[in-house]
């Protein structure tokens, strides 16, 4: 039983490419076609017969639910959300022929990631993420053994002492580098003469966050540096906005890779020279009393663990940063994007956060984290923008390790698991007044903040936790804090707010839109 997942998919694996040789002479479309179906409907009658899986919408034996997932014009987390109320908060859907679970509340949530974490801690390493993910050396896309233990443990004790330094001895330049990029994106912000889309500006933002997190460095917008990182994240939030790729979930189209493939594997090149590039100036200046950045950290853990405290080497320091800069950025900057799209949408929020501004920080400086306390409306203003406009709609897909339970259904070895955060934020039954904006939702009765309601939940939870909250809430926090500070956001005038989301398969993302801003200190 514990190995029938791995059994299935050797089946496939094996039937696949049996067929493959046999049919070189077919068109690639008919070869696809004939292997996927032939090898589908083995795996997917052995499985049906052998589980009591969680109910879910009816499969085709072959496709599985791929049609219906593939035909809905929302997101798939909406799509869930609707499911859900039909067949209970946790069902299956079939990826072609193999089971997916996903879970919609809370209770199976915890169950899974928090009472069962060892089961459903292993990724779902989707072929083309491989390529992002230096073949799982990394921190998101890989499984946790040992070495990934390791580096996580070291990672996060790496982030958690440069917020020490920051936090308490103010020896790091940290909160400096990320003041300076807010004050130059203010400063281009406001000679803008025409209505503008924000987004560059909040880009600008969120890669000097991580680069000075990982790097300790503060780029302008001319520096060549920025201007790589640049086109990087432009690149891959392209390819990624493009959809999915097909070869992840039909292997036997991974023989003809396809052209987004091939574009993932020129951006990776391009991520990986960068941070080596960081890593060597590091290694040329380190010293181990002056971890003022993360890479510093890492080279500290990895001369620790030659003494053999843990397991670090250079390829792993690689890998986890590339995973932080990459998984940093676009989850901050669309958070960022919903935050002044609703600032602009309503004008009453923004003064209410003003006023609460002004009454902590004086016109002369910036906010800063010692006054983070003292700005409970700002950070329940925080809490539900990223409740309304989830950042990670569906979760990074878990895997189970093990043949495991939810509830009183089985859930096979190797299955893939889907956290719905999108669909927690937005289940009437759990939010009064769902789809209302209102971040008085988040406040006590005194205007602090009241404790986490247990359904936000968009770092999810357990051992896949994101890593880096710490970092994120503060910094947006902050960063929000300091924009209404200096500006007046304003919607573009004379044309009316577009509430309605762009959704993709893992996408809900607000629409482009412009603004302009008012200087509140001429
Ligand atoms: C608004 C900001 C962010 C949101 C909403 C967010 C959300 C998430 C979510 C939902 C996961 C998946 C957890 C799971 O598998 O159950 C995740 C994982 C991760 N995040 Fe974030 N994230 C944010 C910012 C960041 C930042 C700034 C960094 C880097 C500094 C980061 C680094 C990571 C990493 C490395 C993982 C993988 C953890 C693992 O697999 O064990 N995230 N994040």
């Amino acid at each position: 039983m514990d190995h029938m997942k791995e059994y299935l998919q050797s089946i496939y694996d094996q039937i696949s490419e049996l067929l493959s040789v046999q049919l070189s002479k077919q068109s690639t479309f008919t070869k696809t076609i004939l292997i996927g179906t032939t090898a589908g409907a083995i795996a997917y009658s052995i499985l049906k017969k052998r589980h009591r899986l969680p109910p879910g919408p009816l499969a085709l034996p072959i496709v599985g639910n791929l049609l219906f997932i593939f035909s809905q014009k929302e997101g798939w987390a909406k799509s869930f959300l609707r499911l859900s109320k039909k067949y209970g908060p946790v069902f299956t859907i079939y990826q072609g022929p193999f089971p997916v679970i996903v879970l919609n509340d809370i209770k199976s949530i915890n169950e899974a990631l928090i009472q069962r974490s060892t089961d459903y801690s292993n990724r779902w390493i989707r072929h083309s993420f491989k390529l992002i993910n230096s073949n799982g050396k990394g921190l998101v896309f890989s499984n946790p053994d040992e070495e990934w233990k390791a580096r996580k443990k070291t990672t996060a004790k790496a982030l958690s002492f440069i917020f020490l330094l920051r936090n308490y001895i103010g020896s790091s330049n940290f909160e400096t580098h990320i003041g300076e990029a807010v004050t130059e994106a203010i400063q281009v912000m406001l000679q803008q003469t025409k209505p503008f889309d924000p987004d560059p500006f909040i880009l600008f933002i969120t890669i000097n966050v991580l680069a000075s997190m990982c790097f300790g460095t503060r780029y302008d917008y001319n520096d060549d540096n920025y201007k790589l990182l640049l086109k990087i994240m432009e690149d891959l939030g392209e390819v990624l906005g493009e959809g999915i790729c097909l070869e992840d979930f039909i292997s036997p189209l991974r023989l003809y890779p396809s052209k987004r493939f091939h574009k993932l594997q020129d951006i990776s090149r391009r991520a990986l020279d960068y941070v080596t590039r960081n890593i060597q100036e590091h290694r040329c200046l380190y010293n181990k009393d002056r971890i003022t950045d993360l890479t510093y950290g890492l080279l500290k853990a990895e001369e620790d663990s030659r003494e053999g405290t843990v397991v670090l080497n250079e390829e792993q320091i690689r890998s986890s940063l590339i995973d932080l800069v990459l998984a940093g950025n676009d989850t901050s900057r669309q958070t960022l994007y919903w935050a002044i799209f609703y600032l602009a949408a309503y004008p009453d929020i923004q003064n209410k956060i003003y006023q609460e501004v002004r009454r902590v920080v004086d016109k002369t400086r910036m906010p800063k984290i010692t006054d983070r306390e003292k700005l409970p409306y700002t950070y329940a203003f925080l809490h539900e923008v990223m409740r309304l406009g989830t950042a990670i709609t569906v979760g990074v897909p878990h895997l189970t390790a093990v043949d495991t339970k939810i509830g009183e259904y089985d859930v096979p070895k190797n299955t893939t698991v889907f956290i719905n955060h999108w669909g927690l934020h937005h289940d009437p039954d759990q939010w009064e007044d769902v789809e209302t904006f209102k971040p008085e939702r988040f406040l006590d009765h005194t205007g602090n903040m009241a404790p986490k309601p247990e359904n936000w939940l968009p770092f999810s939870t357990g051992r896949r936790l994101c890593i880096g909250k710490t970092l994120a809430m503060p910094e947006l926090h902050l960063i929000i804090a300091s924009l209404v500070q200096r500006l007046e956001i304003r919607a573009e005038p004379g044309r009316p707010v577009n509430f309605e989301a762009k959704e993709g398969p893992m996408e809900y993302a607000s629409h482009p839109y412009k603004i302009i801003v008012i200087d509140r200190n001429p």
